[in-house]
């Protein structure tokens, strides 16, 4: 497909570039568009945002995440050259896992609910700003449409990713006290998956941008995938920083979440979530009052009575299962919903964290 407005020939394009110097200008185009130069990744890496703030952006980017292995296996389908995709394949098993539960949207969906956000709100992707679905969708188009070294080039800002993810991890890590390692761990595969991806794919576009026009085509390309990536952030930030204009329909706060604990909260105890594995502390034990007939939890100097839920919990809790986990097992035993079971466990648990008698 031609361009309705062709990108005007400069000099520079009618030249025909060495491998070298074509390598050192998309380089260049990195160094001037990517996102990391973003007045909201600035905030968000310097702490200067608020929890809300953070949590949009989660939200948003879900839908890349999400849109990645389509746009792969868009690329993946125009490639008639099976070494090629044997190696491109690979960028699908990394976002969608071997196995439900593994792979690099899972860990997104861990990061969203790391912030407080409920799985199910953020997979549905209904509170995603339009210009986040215009720019991701836009991007699977444009590999489909385009030429294969068009589509390869426009990957090419993973040149520049690894950067950026270092800089984010630290800065949010110290900044934020709601955001943890466990939190960020998406990004711990991708400091190596990136790289990766990028050293075949700037190899490939060296190898096969042999004319000034298709050199000045793998160009446009990375222009076009670093507006991708800079659209969203726009959006972004009009919506939750300035003016703070939310779209009809877009997330507002204090949707979407899994309600916290009234008492957690209020008394400021760092919330258990589903990740965390919750253990009994030392000196706090289960027991049975056969006198009663009533089961307690005995912690030094203090009793507390338990119902038969709460002791169906304990039993699970063994200082290896996460709240997930623990629901998930009574959840197959009543053949119960586990995120309803989920919910009721974390009240459960962190009233008795407020109370001292839980840890994780
Ligand atoms: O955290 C980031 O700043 C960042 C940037 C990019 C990128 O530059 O496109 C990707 C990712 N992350 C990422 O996680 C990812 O899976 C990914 C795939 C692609 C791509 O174009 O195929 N880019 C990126």
């Amino acid at each position: 497909m031609t361009a309705p407005f062709p990108t005007p020939k400069t000099d520079e394009a009618q030249r025909l570039l060495s491998p070298e110097e074509l390598e050192a200008a998309l380089r260049d185009i990195g160094a001037r568009r990517y996102h990391n130069l973003h007045p909201f990744h600035r905030l968000l890496h310097d702490g200067k945002l608020n929890k809300d703030q953070v949590r949009a952006w989660a939200l948003n980017r879900y839908y890349y995440q999400a849109m990645i292995p389509v746009k792969d296996a868009a690329v993946l389908a125009r490639m008639t050259d099976a070494s090629l995709r044997r190696v491109w394949r690979q960028r699908i098993v990394d976002h969608d896992g071997d196995a439900p539960g593994d792979g690099g949207i899972e860990r997104w969906l861990k990061l969203a609910e790391g912030v407080g956000f409920a799985r199910t709100y953020v997979e549905s992707t209904q509170g995603i700003l339009s210009a986040t679905r215009f720019s991701v969708d836009a991007y699977v188009h444009f590999v489909k449409e385009r030429s294969l070294l068009e589509a390869i080039a426009s990957s090419l800002t993973e040149m520049f990713s690894p950067t950026i993810i270092s800089e984010r991890v630290a800065g949010m890590l110290t900044n934020y006290d709601f955001i943890t390692k466990d939190t960020l761990a998406y990004f711990d595969k991708r400091l190596t998956q990136a790289p990766r991806d990028a050293d075949f794919a700037i190899a490939y576009v060296k190898e096969h941008a042999t004319t000034p026009a298709l050199q000045r085509q793998a160009m446009d390309a990375l222009t076009f995938k670093c507006n991708v990536l800079w659209t969203q952030l726009d959006a972004l930030y009009f919506a939750y920083v300035a003016p703070g204009m939310i779209p009809p329909d877009a997330w507002t706060p204090g949707t979407g979440l899994v309600p916290e604990p009234a008492v957690a909260q209020a008394t400021g105890t760092g919330t258990l979530t589903a990740h965390d594995v919750p253990r009994l502390p030392r000196g706090v034990r289960l027991r049975h009052d056969a006198v009663r007939d009533q089961h307690v939890l005995l912690a030094p100097e203090r009793t507390f009575d338990l119902d038969a839920n709460a002791v169906m919990v304990l039993e699970l809790v063994d200082g290896q299962r996460s709240v997930r986990d623990i629901a998930g097992v009574l959840a197959e035993k009543f053949t119960a919903d586990a995120s309803v079971i989920e919910a009721d466990i974390l009240a459960m648990l962190n009233d008795l964290a407020t109370k001292r008698v839980l840890e994780r």
